[in-house]
């Protein structure tokens, strides 16, 4: 059985469609859940699943190895970004190396990096006129949406499309998507489909 630590700073959706999709499995479960926003709607999510959450304090989360070794305490397998806000520092990124995963809401390598993320990514993505978007589930390295692109999945966007209806759209191929991405990956399978 392995073990999943979700990173989130918001709603938590997409976590959610995560622990749902592991509810029953033999596989993996959702073991961990850590926040760095205390109203963050994940703590409730956290709390109705019953799974411990964490909420992460800023100096030791980028000066110091208590999260690595927490995570390694908790002998997680895969650590998973959904709506994480902070870049994960050097040293988590490399005492997890290709076990760190991000879903972005766009495909990058456009509109990604400092400053693009949600509401913002899609609000560019339509005022650049782009015919369409989609996600991007990435490895996370050291600099914001650079890592190795596991999967990328598409959807069109039409006259009449605003960042708010695109969200909804991006947001069917996330809920889709990660957690095939997640078992995928825990069970050795090839990614792409
Ligand atoms: N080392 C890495 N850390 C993180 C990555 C990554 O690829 N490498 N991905 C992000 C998720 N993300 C895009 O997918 C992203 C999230 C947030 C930002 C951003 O600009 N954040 C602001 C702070 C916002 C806040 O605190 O409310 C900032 O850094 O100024 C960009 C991209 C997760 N971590
Ligand atoms: N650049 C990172 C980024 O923008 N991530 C995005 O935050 C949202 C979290 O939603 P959720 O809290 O409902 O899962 C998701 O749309 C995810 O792609």
């Amino acid at each position: 059985m392995k073990n999943i630590a979700i990173f989130a700073s918001g709603a938590g959706s997409n976590a959610q469609k995560i622990i749902d999709h592991f509810s029953d499995s033999t596989i993996a479960r959702v073991t961990l859940i850590l926040c760095n926003k205390p109203d963050a709607g994940i703590f409730r999510i956290a709390e109705k699943e019953n799974i411990p959450a964490i909420l992460i304090e800023k100096d030791p989360f980028f000066r110091g190895d208590d999260y690595v070794q927490l995570l390694q305490r908790e002998q997680i397998d895969l650590v998973v970004l959904a709506g994480f806000l902070w870049k994960v520092p050097a040293n988590l990124v490399q005492a997890f190396a290709n076990r760190i995963i991000n879903i972005h809401p766009a495909l990058l390598p456009k509109y990604g990096g400092k400053g693009m993320y949600g509401h913002f990514v899609h609000e560019a993505v339509i005022n650049a006129g782009d015919a369409e978007s989609g996600i991007t589930i990435h490895y996370v390295n050291e600099k914001y949406d650079d890592g190795a692109t596991i999967l990328q999945e598409r959807c069109t966007i039409v006259p009449g499309d605003t960042p708010e209806t695109l969200a909804k759209k991006v947001q069917v191929l996330e809920h889709t998507w990660y957690p095939v991405i997640v078992e995928r990956l825990l069970t050795n399978e090839a990614v792409s489909h």
